[in-house]
């Protein structure tokens, strides 16, 4: 069939599309193996087979109940109560979805910021080193100097470093989020997981959050859920399209956006949801 005829692939388009990530050219950091997610029968997830690569950004895209958040979630564990979830989730050689591994210890590798900032009524500087002590971190040099890499880190160490005692909740949403984003690298994860964190934020909010992250790719591999697809196509190096539950494509973000392989995600990142 001709480039030209309008319809071209047609007959071989298929029905998903998973890269094969070469695992000799790109770190992997966490992979998802056979990954099932049921909310009691209700099969909410299945057949979630992703590698992300080390300091990337990894956004994962879909309509509302399409199981973005499920997915995410399940990588560090928040799943466990509500959830049965099947599959591996390997990380550094472990399957972090076996009952064996301590959640706790495993969510210092692996942190989660959500949707809506969820800063403790305590201070700026209470809100970064609270874990910190409960993690055996107690020397008051360490604890300073991690709040204020950490708040550097997300951008909002100018805004605030006058006025570390003052109650987070005093903040903006959008400082907020930032806080909650230090508190998450103050534990030096080696992963972080975002669960839309800017969309109950301004235009201007979001776009410090976005110039936060594309710094913060330089130490950490990060995963997000968003809605936002200028936001995906702006600051991710890979993106997955869930629908209805699947992983239906995932690949370069400037392929999903300019070259996608399967007839849905065309449908989509067009913004035809019919
Ligand atoms: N705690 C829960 N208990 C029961 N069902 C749930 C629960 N959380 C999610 N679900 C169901 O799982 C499916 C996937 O939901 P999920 O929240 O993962 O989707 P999503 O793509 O993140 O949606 P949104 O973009 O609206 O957040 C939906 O059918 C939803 O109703």
């Amino acid at each position: 069939m001709s480039e030209n005829s309008g319809l071209v692939f047609d007959d071989v388009m298929p029905e998903r599309y998973i890269m094969n990530m070469d695992e000799s050219k790109h770190e992997v950091a966490l992979s998802t193996n056979d990954l099932k997610v049921y909310y009691g029968d209700n099969l909410a997830l299945q057949d979630a087979d992703l590698k992300f690569e080390r300091f990337k950004i990894t956004s994962l895209i879909g309509a509302s109940g399409s199981g973005k958040s499920t997915f995410l979630r399940s990588l560090n564990r928040m799943n466990d109560d509500v959830a049965t979830v099947k599959g591996n989730i390997m990380y550094r050689g472990i399957d972090i979805n076996s009952k064996a591994v301590d959640v706790y210890e495993m969510r210092k590798h692996i942190g989660m910021v959500f949707q809506r900032p969820n800063p403790f009524a305590k201070s700026i500087y209470e809100n970064i080193t609270f874990a910190l002590k409960q993690h055996g971190i107690k020397n008051k040099a360490v604890l300073a100097e991690r709040v204020e890499t950490s708040l550097k880190q997300a951008a909002l160490w100018d805004e605030v470093k006058d006025d570390l005692y003052k109650s987070a909740l005093e903040l903006s949403g959008g400082q907020q989020q930032r806080l909650v984003i230090a508190r998450a690298v103050a534990m030096q994860p080696d992963i972080l997981l975002l669960d839309e964190p800017a969309s109950a934020l301004d235009p201007i909010s979001t776009s410090k959050i976005e110039d936060t992250l594309l710094e913060l790719k330089d130490k950490y591999t990060i995963i997000i859920v968003t809605h936002n697809m200028q936001q995906a196509a702006r600051i991710s190096d890979y993106t997955a399209f869930f629908h209805l539950g699947q992983v239906i494509e995932y690949d370069q973000t400037r392929k999903i956006f300019t070259r996608p392989k399967v007839q849905r995600t065309i449908d989509y990142v067009n913004g035809n949801f019919g």
